[in-house]
């Protein structure tokens, strides 16, 4: 019966003749039952157990701030202290004090800091007081401002200025004993309360950030003040946007309750979600808190959307309410009894099932050939593989050139060619027979010793100097370093420029440690897959970091994961693909059980050497959340640089950040159809800039086909040798031949790189450079197409062919065998 469906039956807490019975403008039900209950109750519904409020007394922390290095004022504020058995420190000047609390931010910081206030021209006690205020996690600290009684009895404000600046009380100069005992217990007991109340708050938002729930509070004028991780997931409101009216998001019958006077409602409200034009009905319950008769907080509780939507078609808000109580009793006792006829009941449903039901639905009345089309598609729909890439079948986009076919195959393709199983022979402990020395996982011991000292010439300078330029000659750095690139410009660029140690709280003889540590992990052995590839791609991150989209978007900590995922990215790479890895049956293909081998073995490796020593361990000094936070952005990034996934990345960066428009080609993405118009609003969502951080990195790591034309045909190169190599030892070990047109006798290198740059990088360098704004990067590719054609149709096609045309270019001779590997650092002196 409809009667019953209000949202909420009578509330369990109140007396019933408190309760309004307000009718709903609403009509939502056939008999446009009142929607709304409302009861308009003191005190306020919440109460916060005195437990929660309140902190054993601890030992008092003083902190005395007075420039005068025998004031006796301050001896007598210490052996007060001491007298009440707490611990009293001095400091003379603001920026000790800031430093005592940076360094002590966790374990010793003072219940109170009496600051001198009489000396202005030796200390600004105003801007000490602010500058406290402003480091985290100060709010229950007590400011005294001691002054002289001149001051003090100046007028009846004389206070309000050391109020405004962040003081709490004032004590005109005294040295009794006494006087600052009881001045320092009781400040004390208001630190504590302070501190209790804080924590206490902390602990309400982490609950509240761990609902699934959507739960917003507002001041008296809605704006929004706290929003739970659901809230701002599923609406997009971030909280660095700043302070927001809850109607810019919000709106209907509990939104205005909220300013009707009501203490307590339960009403309808509307939802407008970022990433859809539909605005979601959602059932909300709602309080007005305040502690004294004015409203001093407003509480939003609306039910989880997901669960709703699905109803929503349906019309009712009876159906509303139905499916969200389902989700709860899933929640509750769905684990309990689970059985297959429990789960097809369970009331969740993903996007793609809303999808499918909605083109089925339009196949109703349709005319036979739509209804084809849409069963096709629902078909399609149907497969787990939706971003599996499969040739077009449009004979213009067939991949004529068998060498594109074979590269473009085995770079995307999840299958490994098994037709002819290998058995390893002898010892499976190494990662390829074409390691060198140094490529062991195991922590090289140059790199446990201390006193590293990073040297740089003036030739080296000048060319780190130029390390944010798209033209970075990568390849002198590589001869500059001998080989070892990567800890010069990680360190130049991580620190440096990007000042990474400030986010992840580390000194930079660690991070040098770290880049020493991954740098000695990538084999120099390899043609491409080596520490210069590394730097390369490093570099390529930070020059879209510093692109305004990216600076915008991206906190600090997460620009310091993306540099570092780009520097080990392919750490420990065997210069041979993981296809081969699993044809060869490696420990690390059954590890991974052939799927991401490579990928999972440079995540998992970074971390492994990251963690095995503090004297590396960039993220030792970082709370367990954050690290867990910049170790999930790392994952996620490497693992983003597997090419089977790269259609599946690009797509759904495209399908969120470009719409159709009707509108110019100009500012579009180009395509030969419709254009598609760059829409950045879906940013706000957390889970969209995970796309973009993937699209970021991957970008990054195959950019070497975007660069100028001298840049682009060394990379070339050395990526075709060293497929070379692999074609090489899979016809030695009679194993499968993963890429046979990639043979040194008959390959044609310039069409490899036309089918390259057509099937992989066109797209999505279009995509990316319309999103950071850099054509260059199209550009680029366009040119090194155009000159590829130029040398195909001259009849170029080995390396040496290939060789022969770079001597035209500015490019330092291409070198035929790698840089010296040593198992040892060039760049780096270490002392003992
Ligand atoms: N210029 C290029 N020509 C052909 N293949 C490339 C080129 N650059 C990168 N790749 C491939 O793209 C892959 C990206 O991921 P990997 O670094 O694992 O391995 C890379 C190479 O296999």
């Amino acid at each position: 019966m409809y009667r019953h469906n209000k949202i909420r039956k009578g509330s369990s807490s109140g007396s019933p003749g408190a309760r309004a019975g307000r009718r709903s403008s609403l009509a939502l039900t056939p008999e446009d039952e009142p929607l709304v209950d409302v009861a308009n109750r003191s005190p306020p519904p919440a109460n916060i157990p005195n437990a929660m409020l309140y902190s054993p007394p601890e030992p008092l922390e003083l902190l005395c701030v007075f420039p005068e290095r025998a004031s006796r004022v301050c001896a007598a504020a210490c052996a007060a202290v001491a007298r009440a058995g707490g611990e009293a420190r001095s400091v003379r000047s603001a920026r000790d004090t800031l430093e005592a609390l940076r360094r002590d931010s966790d374990t010793k910081q003072p219940h109170v800091i009496v600051v001198d206030a009489r000396q202005p021209q030796t200390l600004d006690a105003f801007l000490l007081a602010r500058a406290v205020r402003g480091t985290k996690n100060t709010q229950h600290i007590i400011l005294i401002a001691v002054v002289k009684k001149s001051v003090y009895l100046k007028d009846d404000f004389a206070v309000l200025p050391y109020l405004d600046a962040g003081y709490n009380r004032i004590m005109v100069e005294t040295l009794s004993a006494t006087a600052w005992c009881a001045e320092v217990l009781q400040s004390r007991a208001a630190a504590s309360a302070a501190r209790a109340q804080i924590a206490a708050v902390a602990a309400l938002a982490a609950a509240a950030d761990r609902c699934r729930d959507l739960i917003a509070v507002t001041d008296e004028q809605q704006k929004i003040l706290l929003a739970n991780k659901s809230w701002s997931k599923v609406l997009g409101w971030r909280v660095e946007e700043g302070p927001k009216q809850l109607s810019d998001t919000a709106g209907g019958e509990a939104l205005r309750l909220a300013t009707s006077g009501a203490r307590d409602w339960e009403a309808p409200i509307t939802l407008r979600r970022r990433t859809t034009p539909d605005p979601v009905l959602v059932p909300c319950r709602g309080a007005a808190i305040g502690l004294t008769k004015s409203t001093s907080h407003v509480v939003f509780v609306c039910e989880p959307i997901h669960a709703l939507e699905t109803e929503r078609g349906r019309g009712s808000l009876h159906s509303i309410r139905r499916g969200s109580l389902d989700v709860r009793s899933v929640a509750s006792d769905g684990l309990r009894r689970t059985s297959l006829a429990k789960l097809q009941g369970l009331p969740l449903e993903a996007p793609i099932t809303k999808v499918i039901s909605l083109l089925s639905t339009a196949t109703e009345g349709a005319p036979p050939s739509t209804v084809a089309y849409i069963e096709r598609a629902v078909d399609m729909l149907r497969t787990s593989e939706l971003y599996s890439p499969q040739m077009r079948d449009d004979p213009k986009m067939r991949v004529e050139d068998p060498i594109a076919t074979d590269l473009i195959g085995a770079l995307l393709s999840r299958e490994q060619v098994n037709t002819n199983l290998y058995f390893m022979q002898g010892p499976t402990n190494t990662l390829s027979s074409r390691r060198s020395s140094n490529d062991s996982t195991v922590v090289r011991s140059q790199t446990n010793r201390s006193n590293i000292k990073h040297k740089t010439t003036g030739q080296l300078r000048e060319l780190l100097d130029t390390a944010l330029s798209w033209d970075f000659e990568i390849f002198k750095l590589e001869e500059l370093t001998r080989g070892r690139p990567l800890a010069h410009l990680g360190l130049a660029l991580m620190a440096g420029r990007f000042d990474i140690c400030s986010a992840l709280e580390c000194d930079e003889r660690t991070l040098l440690h770290w880049l020493t540590i991954v740098e000695t992990n990538y084999h120099a052995v390899n043609t491409y897959h080596n520490s210069t590839h590394a730097a390369d791609v490093l570099q390529a991150v930070a020059y879209f970091l510093e692109k305004d989209r990216l600076k915008t978007v991206l906190e600090p900590l997460e620009a310091a994961a993306a540099l570092l995922a780009a520097a080990a990215h392919d750490v420990d790479h065997p210069g041979t693909s993981s296809a081969f890895l699993c044809n060869a049956r490696h420990p690390l293909a059954v590890l991974y059980n052939d799927v991401s081998v490579l990928e999972s073995h440079h995540a998992a490796l970074t971390f492994k050497l990251t963690l095995n020593d503090d004297r590396v361990n960039i993220f030792k000094n970082l709370e367990r959340d954050t690290y867990k936070q910049v170790r999930h952005n790392v994952i996620d990034m490497i693992l983003a640089t597997e090419m089977t996934k790269h259609f599946e990345h690009l797509a759904k960066f495209v399908n969120v950040f470009y719409a159709k428009s009707s509108g110019s080609k100009e500012d579009n993405m180009h395509t030969d159809q419709e254009p598609l118009a760059l829409d950045t609003t879906a940013l706000s969502l957390p889970e969209n800039v995970v796309l973009v951080k993937r699209m970021m990195i991957k970008c990054a790591d195959v950019s070497n086909a975007s660069r100028p034309q001298k840049f682009a045909f060394e990379w070339a190169r050395r990526i075709a040798e060293e497929y070379f190599l692999q074609t090489d030892e899979e016809k030695a070990k009679d194993l499968p031949v993963v890429m046979p047109m990639f043979d040194r006798a008959t390959c044609s290198i310039p069409r490899s790189q036309i089918g390259f740059i057509d099937y992989i990088i066109m797209d999505m360098m279009e995509a990316w450079a319309g999103f950071i704004d850099m054509p260059e990067l199209v550009n680029h590719a366009r040119q090194n197409h155009a000159r590829w054609h130029e040398l195909d149709d001259a009849g170029v096609t080995t390396l040496a062919d290939v060789r022969r045309a770079q001597r035209h270019l500015a490019l330092p001779a291409p070198t035929t065998t790698n840089p010296p590997t040593t198992g040892t650092t060039t760049t780096t002196t270490t002392e003992e």
